[in-house]
């Protein structure tokens, strides 16, 4: 087996800064963190500081091929009984504030009326995807129309943002050109790796595209010129290979991508960095930004980022899904709220939990106890390295861990489909107290990912927090039950 591996010395300052998500890049021997799209793979050797990637020999690879097959198939015939049983939401409503509205390309409904090509179509259906969501459908027209339209998009976690604006930027390359041709910003380190990792699967099909990340730790020698079509990357390193390192050459980029916008704005400096990024690019780039909420500050970044823009936006009341429901339960300490907590475990059947704390300190405590009772626990903070927090978040993926106990820096961007609770130990507030709706929002998005079904279960511990958790719920417009963790039967009825 051939390996070739990169350190990745990423300091803590970016540690602390640079959160959340999954790290499992699968691809091939990697030339200064190059990866090709249609290489099968290993993954980040977790615990050491050490991201590896290795090529399996030919045998290994026939029969990684027989698992993926089998694996799409079952993937596909269980995305069709959700979609009989009707599990699948398929009606979110979306506001869609076009240009011009009666363009033909609106009413996509299959991934075949995209036009997509053909190694992409393939690229999706191993994916297991059957149908395009809302957002999908009506957001990818738009991207792959000609002349290039920009676009600021809104729509529920989970709903396959990422996945739309992947589809697009591979649908824009050449791939005969050789050079950098998509950006796509992340705001951190492990929602970068996610998002490749997406392209990765997509593209496995479409062999010639080849992807980069432009991500602290991937060194590149100066003078380099890329010859990847696609890059992805957090603003600072991607700022400093468009400007300084000159790695890449801003006018022959034909499509930029923000993703996340709200986290985007949300860290120091990066809302200026993408903006320096996208004013080195050329007019007639395609801008594409998207987020699960749009806040004031959001909007207004959007619009300085995007010009002459397509719009799909939300109703604030649809921005929760119907299909996670929301509960409190009332405790009078945090000894109580883990008390409630092992009881809802003894009702239910979890597959797997992400529970969030507001201090290290609370999350470090509570992954005690819950280890204590018997639960496989993984705890993460922003203290962690990101190589050791992918690690984490790798196990936790992979099912080792059924538990995570976390605080506000994975709240965003992780997509782990079995997820099917999520606990508010704590609510999220910001630094004076006040209710923190959009961490709300992206806490329970972990959850009833892509139409499953989730929990949302918030603690409540004084009447601060009670005030907290009513301001949340009249800010959503969406009710949220009380729960009384003591009778098991009621504890029972909601996961039913
Ligand atoms: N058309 C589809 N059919 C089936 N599954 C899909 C489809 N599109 C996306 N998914 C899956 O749904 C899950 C959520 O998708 P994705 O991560 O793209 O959502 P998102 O809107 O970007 O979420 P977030 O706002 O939390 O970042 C992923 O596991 C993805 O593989």
């Amino acid at each position: 087996m051939a390996t070739d591996s990169w350190a990745l010395a990423v300091d803590e300052q970016e540690a602390a800064a640079e959160s959340i998500g999954s790290l499992q890049i699968k691809d091939k021997p990697e030339e200064n963190g190059t990866a090709s799209i249609e290489a099968k793979t290993t993954a980040a050797a977790a615990a050491a500081c050490t991201l590896t990637t290795s090529k399996t020999e030919a045998g290994e690879e026939d029969k990684l091929s027989e698992e993926e097959d089998k694996d799409d198939k079952a993937a596909q015939s269980l995305l069709n009984k959700l979609i009989r049983s009707n599990l699948v939401n398929t009606t979110n409503q979306v506001e869609v504030l076009q240009r011009d509205p009666n363009s033909p390309l609106y009413s996509v409904k299959s991934f075949e009326e995209l036009r997509l090509k053909p190694q992409l179509l393939q690229g999706v259906y191993a994916m297991g995807f059957n149908r395009p969501s809302k957002i999908q459908e009506n957001a990818l027209p738009m991207m792959l129309a000609e002349p290039p339209q920009n676009l600021i998009a809104q729509s529920q976690s989970g709903t396959g943002k990422t996945a739309a604006f992947v589809l697009a930027m591979l649908s824009h390359v050449d791939p005969n050109n050789k050079f950098p041709q998509c950006l796509c910003v992340s705001p951190t380190y492990e929602l970068a790796l996610q998002t490749g990792k997406v392209i990765e699967q997509m593209g496995k099909y479409y062999s010639e595209v080849k992807l980069v990340y432009a991500i602290r730790g991937n060194k590149l020698q100066r003078g380099t010129q890329l010859q990847e079509q696609i890059v992805i990357g957090t603003p600072g390193t991607m700022l400093d290979w468009c400007l300084k390192f000159k790695f890449i050459d801003p006018k022959k980029i034909k499509v930029f991508v923000l993703d996340e916008a709200d986290v985007m704005i949300a860290t120091q400096g990066h809302q200026d960095q993408s903006l320096r990024i996208q004013r080195t690019l050329n007019k007639q780039c395609q801008m594409l930004l998207f987020s699960a909420t749009f806040e004031e500050s959001v909007w207004n970044f959007a619009q300085r980022m995007v010009p002459e823009p397509n719009i799909i936006k939300l109703k604030r009341e649809e921005e929760t899904l119907d299909t996670i429901k929301q509960y409190y339960v009332l405790c009078n300490s945090k000894e109580e709220k883990f008390m409630a907590l092992c009881n809802i475990y003894g009702a239910i059947t979890i597959a797997q939990a992400m529970v969030f704390c507001h201090t290290r300190k609370t999350a470090g405590w509570l992954a005690g106890e819950l280890s204590r009772e018997g639960h496989q626990v993984a705890l993460l903070s922003g203290e962690m390295q990101v190589d050791q927090r992918a690690a984490v978040i790798d196990r936790f993926r992979d099912g080792k861990e059924k538990v995570l106990v976390t605080t506000n820096v994975c709240a965003r961007g992780i997509d782990v489909e079995q997820v099917s609770v999520v606990i508010n130990f704590d609510l999220p507030v910001d630094r004076d107290g006040n209710p923190d709706n959009e961490t709300y929002l992206h806490r329970i998005g972990r959850t009833g990912r892509f139409g499953k079904r989730g929990l949302a279960i918030n603690m409540v511990d004084s009447k601060f927090s009670m005030n907290v958790l009513n301001k949340i719920q009249d800010h959503f417009n969406k009710k949220i039950e009380k729960l009384d963790t003591d009778d098991l039967d009621e504890i029972e009825k909601i996961a039913g």
